[in-house]
């Protein structure tokens, strides 16, 4: 699926920095009985192999709506999704998901091992490489002790880990996340967060991340991308200026992690308060400006 002459690794992923996944114009609305409702207007970026990209923005923006035509899963009303020059009209065999649910994300009849195994299976692994990459998947994040358990037999925290194990241990070129540590505890959630940026760098992935968390966008991102409301458009696209090595304690209390955070929540509350970029023209207003 790799297209051009970029180099690219063992995995078949471009190198990093070339293009990875390109969003123009896209649009989404819904049609039913009941009427319309355009989730998202007029959506364009770019994310490059290798970057870690979060995805803020209020309740109801249309954020998963995003994820899912980003992901093949929801065809766009207008525009394009492309992943490594090819147009996205269904889900590509480059791209894995995690979601919130893990609980239904999960089989519960197989183990660990068998559900991390269960997408090379698909992707026609051979059954020795199949062993070998379950086995470093599931000792990559942290449950080397228990391939052998059901998902029901696990906490929370340990079953969302088993299905991040399940997509890095296909090697996706692009992981999508939707708001995967959203129901677990605030304990459990940092040390995720941390697994994620760990499997980040070592493994060379490319993340898009959506979260209601602004915190959790800036600890992880590179850049966070926050949207406007419905119907939604980019209000900013945030690089994040951090040290790549970054920790619970010491990246939360430098003041740059702190700026950053107090620009995205101002961000986010205008967006909720109806603020759009059109509303920029000399940001005169109608009582929904910036301050
Ligand atoms: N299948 C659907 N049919 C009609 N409208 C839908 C459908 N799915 C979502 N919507 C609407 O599209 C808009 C965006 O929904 P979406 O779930 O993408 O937002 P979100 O940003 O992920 O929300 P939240 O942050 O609350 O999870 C909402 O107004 C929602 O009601």
């Amino acid at each position: 699926m790799t297209t051009g002459t970029a180099p690219v690794d063992p995995a078949g992923r471009p190198a990093p920095g070339a293009q990875m996944l390109q969003v123009a114009g896209l649009n989404k609305t819904y049609r039913s009985a009941q009427g319309e409702t355009e989730a998202i207007r007029d959506l364009t970026f770019d994310v490059r192999a290798g970057e870690m990209v979060c995805v803020v923005g209020p309740s109801g923006a249309g954020k998963t709506t995003l994820l899912r035509c980003l992901s093949g899963l929801l065809p766009p009303t207008a525009g394009t999704v492309t992943l490594e020059g090819d147009r996205v009209t269904g889900p590509p065999k480059g791209m894995a998901m995690v979601f919130q649910e893990y609980a239904r994300s999960l089989f519960p009849w197989m183990t660990v091992a068998q559900n991390v195994e269960l997408p090379l299976k698909e992707k026609g692994v051979p059954k020795a490489e199949r062993r070998s990459k379950v086995r470093t998947a599931i000792e990559a994040v942290g449950l080397g002790d228990v391939p052998d358990s059901y998902p029901w037999q696990l906490s929370g925290g340990m079953q969302q880990r088993v299905a991040i194990a399940r997509a890095v241990a296909y090697e996706p070129h692009i992981l999508l996340m939707d708001e995967p540590f959203a129901a677990v505890d605030a304990q459990t959630r940092a040390d995720l967060e941390d697994l994620v940026r760990h499997l980040w760098k070592r493994l060379g992935l490319t993340l898009a991340f959506v979260t209601h968390d602004i915190d959790e966008a800036v600890y992880l991102g590179q850049r966070v991308l926050v949207l406007s409301a419905r119907p939604t458009v980019i209000l900013e696209d945030v690089t994040i200026d951090l040290p790549a090595e970054r920790d619970q304690l010491t990246t939360r209390s430098d003041s740059t992690f702190a700026a950053h955070r107090a620009h995205i929540y101002d961000l986010v509350q205008q967006a909720k308060r109806g603020y759009r970029p059109e509303d920029r023209v000399g940001d005169v207003d109608h009582g929904k400006a910036r301050p």
